[in-house]
């Protein structure tokens, strides 16, 4: 299925030079949601996943109905000061500036075999900071999950940097520039 066809491309937003990639003329179309939650779920059926963990808020667009389909349950990273219960945190760098991702502390159980996804791999600076999470949770990331992947951004090399090797790094859709 051609799913960049489906990926609506927006020039300038959401600052001047960046090509924001818009998945929602794609979530639409039943047939792309189904493939595209099939395909992921392909990649990691028989990987031993307990857990899927999705990262705020584009992250859960795929991830909950990946759980679905892998028939696990599902785990929410958020953005600071939104999850109701005891949670930690890790703070990461930004083009300016830092932000920060939180998950609840008992979340996840120590050697729990988890698939983390978002949406898309840019630099990495986010999916890096969930895999801290779960790392700091004594949980296991079996793989990371994404529709897209700007190869151009480094996103994957930041993840092996983490010990993660390129199989486990499963991308649908890439730009190269
Ligand atoms: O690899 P990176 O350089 O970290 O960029 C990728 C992240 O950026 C986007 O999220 P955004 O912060 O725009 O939040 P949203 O999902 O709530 O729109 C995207 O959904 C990823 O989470
Ligand atoms: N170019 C882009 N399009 C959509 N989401 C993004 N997150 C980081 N870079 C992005």
């Amino acid at each position: 299925m051609d799913l960049k066809a489906l990926i609506r491309e927006i020039p300038d937003f959401p600052r001047p030079g960046v090509s924001f990639k818009d998945i929602t003329t794609l979530m639409k179309d039943r047939a792309a949601l189904a493939y595209v939650v099939r395909s992921l779920a392909d990649h990691f059926r028989g990987a031993g996943i307990q857990t899927v963990v999705g990262v705020e808020s584009r992250g859960y667009v795929l991830g909950a109905p990946l759980a679905y389909e892998l028939g696990t349950g599902f785990v929410l990273i958020r953005k600071p000061g939104k999850l109701p219960a005891a949670t930690i945190r890790v703070e990461y760098d930004l083009e300016y500036g830092k932000d920060a991702l939180e998950i609840h502390r008992d979340a996840l159980q120590r050697g729990e075999r988890v698939l983390l996804v978002d949406d898309l791999l840019a630099t990495g600076g986010t999916m890096s900071a969930a895999a801290r999470l779960v790392r700091e949770l004594e949980a296991e990331t079996v793989g990371f999950g994404f529709l897209i992947e700007l190869t151009f951004l480094g996103g994957r090399e930041r993840l092996k940097s983490m010990g993660f090797s390129d199989s486990q790094i499963v991308t649908l859709v890439r730009y190269d520039a």
